[in-house]
């Protein structure tokens, strides 16, 4: 249709223009699309603490016959990250980390743009879409199915913990699906590094219902490659069970009163449903020990009888991996982006009024919204942090923690930030500088020398210019070199990946205080405690509950010291308000010989990044907020609030979208972009077609269904459909425990009226381990103190719903009555409403 329109306009041909031409005067609407940098921006996938995910295709490809390489794209408003705060630590630990990461089971990292209000984390796009939804559509995984699957979860788990990294945030919630159904592992959010020969950690993270035992009531520093291989046992549970295991206590249905979930959880014995197999349920029991000590080594699960089937897969080493990554996919479909398309190297090609064709829809904003310096040298138009193949020299080159150390007094963020950068520089990586299309670019690592930020000539150590708003980092691989000359190496800014230390050092210098941390074990139970778990009433050790701001000053405030997680500080062992775990910012001394662990066959990647530097203790206070704001949007009250920043976080337009897809991975992963362009950025809306935008009460409506659909999940819902009786559900062992033993209608049908509540109590209780500032006493004592305002409304029995929020569990934390559940059969489309309103939320 459209080149029947063109074509009368061909004999009007002038002077070349024909593309122009034809195009100003075509009866077809122009298609614009929204932009970011060389993508076309689509459809949300996803919404998370950061803002919203995008499926994002690649300009270049659009206007051929080539597919367009398609990506998912994680908009994050600039200004919606506080300078120094633990967002920002988290969002670069997690790019960081993903940079040195090459397995097909974990997502891969494909760029990082910035530009004047987003950074785009641009990620491999996971067609399959989200893991849990998977389970929930097959309600519970076959057993080869969820053998392959928990290969592939940990082969990946083990290539990450062969860095010298672990998730620690390990949970259905962070898998998703490529489209050939391969485990995807994501969300590095709370990624961190550990030392080999001493990996002891301090700092509890993750989601309740994933996270070890030793997180919550233990006083000492926890095993952290151990706590990922409880959560693979979680995992592993799911899959094959369909819903979560411990979820049957009758005293504490809800999972409200963390404490006692622990407590059951350590003292219950696992059940397991009649049909998981022998072998499995043997597997299980060896990973799903509470004793860290006793439980099974990721080693030692490649060895069980049960993933004999895919020996082979898990027998690739790390090393392998990288050798097989940086060459080829291994078992994905050749990616389009290795025949990357060519980017303009012009600024003016990318500008809205100086190219033709396709850059002529784009509304490039950031163009003129941000005005840069000329930049030394010609560059690619967008910027980016392209990370490139795992580079053992980067890794572990103990040149790199002789570079350049600045002492600077700049986000500690910002500076991992450019640690990341700088491990491109030493692949040979050149720097770009756009000066079009939105995108600026500069090199992370070279700010100051490109000059392509303002303050560049205080750049000598002013990484957080990063971070400002006038700058972005381009960061090419080696393959790229072609498109840009190299630096001068005296113009750049090569802080070693261990900057953070200096960073760490000069706050030393500085003095102030270093937050604390949460210490679980200063408060909860231990697990040798044989006293009744302490109940909300009668918690005899708890710590003076005190305001997370207050307990826990800004971090970056603090006096990081150079004392690894580990624990080996002697702060480790203090019992109570441990000061918050310091930020390792050397290159850690991987001695093998000494690895404790089973699985740490090189030095890895042990890369000190940012996330020493404050941990999660500012992640609760700011998690507590979010969460608020998500719980107010609930129950309509304050909601618009909450729920206005939450949307703003990305684009004020997409608050009233009702094409916001949460969910829609599967759907959305073949849609093309359609509509008008705008670049993401500056003024302009992220969403691609302004009218879709169209706010409205039904909008909104919709768009806060799908938002609580996204946040509420429970295996219990769809598995009490497929199995109503649950009678099934075997006690293999009489608990032995003093509270009653656990009954099988725990996992049970429940009112959909009630649903919605109970998740929500839900959410807030076993989700709020992430609230690292507290131990869960604590927690619960503040709550105590709090007013009623924050409890959430009555709650009703439910079934478990998975955590996918994380904030404010104060308010959650309150025990809830057991309450008779409905025992009356449902209709099917009750279920399935109950089904999507108990969607989890991270905590
Ligand atoms: N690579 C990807 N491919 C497809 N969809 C994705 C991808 N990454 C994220 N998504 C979608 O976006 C949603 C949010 O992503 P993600 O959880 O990584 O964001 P986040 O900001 O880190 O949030 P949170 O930390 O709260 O989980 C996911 O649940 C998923 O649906």
């Amino acid at each position: 249709m459209s080149a029947m329109t063109s074509l009368p306009q061909r004999h009007t041909y002038y002077g070349g223009e024909v593309g122009v031409h034809t195009h100003e005067i075509s009866a077809k609407p122009r298609k614009r699309h929204v932009t970011f940098g060389p993508y076309i921006v689509g459809s949300t996938l996803g919404e998370g603490e950061f803002g919203k995910v995008k499926l994002g295709w690649s300009k270049a490809a659009s206007s051929s016959l080539e597919v367009p390489k398609q990506v998912a794209i994680k908009l994050i408003r600039r200004d919606s990250i506080p300078k120094n705060s633990e967002k920002e630590v988290k969002i670069y630990r997690e790019i960081n980390a993903l940079k040195h990461l090459s397995h097909p089971n974990i997502v891969k990292l494909e760029e990082v743009l910035q530009n004047s209000k987003y950074i785009g984390i641009v990620l491999e796009y996971a067609s399959g879409g989200e893991f849990y939804k998977y389970i929930q559509r097959k309600r519970r995984l076959k057993e080869a199915i969820a053998c392959r699957l928990f290969a592939q979860l940990v082969s990946g788990v083990n290539y990450m913990h062969s860095k010298g990294l672990v998730h620690r945030d390990l949970k259905l919630e962070n898998l998703l699906l490529d489209k050939h159904e391969n485990l995807v592992i994501t969300d590095f959010g709370f990624v961190n590094e550990f030392v080999s020969h001493n990996e002891l950690m301090k700092t509890s993270c993750g989601s309740p219902c994933y996270a070890a035992p030793e997180l919550v009531v233990s006083t000492k520093p926890y095993e952290a490659r151990k706590s990922d291989v409880w959560s693979c046992g979680v995992i592993l549970y799911a899959m094959l069970a369909g819903y979560l295991p411990w979820d049957d206590d009758p005293k504490n249905p809800d999972g409200n009163d963390i404490v006692r979930l622990y407590y059951y959880i350590t003292r219950t014995p696992l059940k397991f449903p009649e049909y998981i197999t022998p072998l499995s349920r043997d597997l299980l029991r060896r990973i799903l020990v509470s004793d860290p000590k006793k439980r099974i080594t990721l080693r030692s699960i490649h060895k069980h009888e049960w993933l004999k089937p895919h020996a082979a897969f898990i027998s690739i080493t790390p090393e392998e991996w990288d050798k097989a990554m940086s060459s080829k996919d291994v078992f994905r479909l050749p990616h389009p982006a290795h025949t990357r398309p060519k980017r303009p190297q012009s600024s003016c090609s990318t500008s809205s009024t100086g190219s033709k064709g396709e850059k002529r829809d784009s509304l490039i904003m950031d163009y003129t919204l941000v005005p840069l310096p000329a930049p030394p040298h010609q560059s690619q138009s967008h910027v980016i942090t392209k990370p490139s193949p795992p580079s053992p020299e980067i890794r572990t080159s103990p040149v790199r923690n002789q570079l350049s150390r600045h002492t600077r007094s700049n986000s500690a963020a910002s500076v991992a930030l450019q640690a990341v950068v700088d491990a491109e520089r030493d692949s040979n990586s050149m720097l770009s500088h756009p000066h079009g299309n939105g995108v600026n670019a500069v090199n992370g690592g070279t700010v100051s020398g490109n000059k392509l930020i303002p303050r560049s000539n205080t750049m000598s150590g002013n990484v957080s210019s990063l971070l400002n708003k006038d700058s972005v980092i381009v960061e090419t691989s080696p393959s790229k070199s072609r498109l840009i000359e190299p630096m001068d190496e005296n113009s750049i800014m090569r802080p070693p990946l261990n900057s953070i230390s200096n960073v760490a050092a000069s706050r030393t210098v500085h003095g102030k205080p270093r937050p604390t941390s949460y210490h679980p074990g200063s408060m909860a139970t231990n697990t040798d405690n044989k006293d009744p778990p302490p109940t909300l009433s009668g918690v005899p050790n708890l710590s003076p509950t005190r305001p997370l701001s207050f307990i826990e000053p800004s971090p970056l405030d603090s006096t990081p010291s150079l004392v690894p997680d580990a624990g080996a500080s002697s702060q480790e062992h203090s019992p109570k308000m441990l000061p918050r775990r310091s930020f390792s910012v050397s290159k850690p001394l991987l001695d093998l010989q000494s690895v404790n662990g089973d699985l740490i066959k090189s030095h890895g990647d042990a890369q000190p990044m940012a996330r020493r530097l404050h941990e999660q203790v500012e992640d609760g206070d700011y998690k507590q907020r979010r969460q608020s704001r998500r719980y107010s949007s609930l129950f309509n009250s304050v909601t618009e609030e909450g729920e206005d920043m939450d949307q703003k976080s990305i684009a004020p337009q997409s608050r009233a979208t009702s094409h916001t897809r949460s969910r829609t991975s599967s759907k959305t992963h073949s849609r093309q972009p359609s509509g008008n362009t705008n670049t993401v950025g500056g003024s302009e809306p992220v969403e691609p077609v302004k009218s879709r935008t169209t706010t409205t009460a039904g909008a909104n409506t919709r768009d806060k269904d799908k938002k609580l659909d996204k946040k509420r999940f429970s295996f219990l819902s769809f598995y009490s459909s497929y199995n109503t009786s649950r009678s099934s559900i075997a006690s293999e062992k009489i608990p032995s425990v003093p509270a009653p033993t656990s009954q099988p209608q725990q996992h049970r049908r429940v009112d959909s009226q009630s649903s919605r509540q109970n998740s929500i109590s839900r959410m807030g209780t076993r989700n709020s381990l992430r609230v690292v500032g507290q131990t869960p006493l604590q927690q619960q004592q503040q709550q105590r103190q709090a007013p009623a305002q924050q409890q959430p409304p009555a709650q009703q029995q439910q079934p478990f719903t998975r955590t996918k929020i994380k904030k404010n569990r104060q308010s959650m934390m309150e025990p809830s009555q057991p309450q008779v559940r409905p025992q009356g059969e449902q209709s099917t489309a009750k279920k399935v409403m109950d089904f999507f309103k108990r969607r989890s939320m991270r905590v």
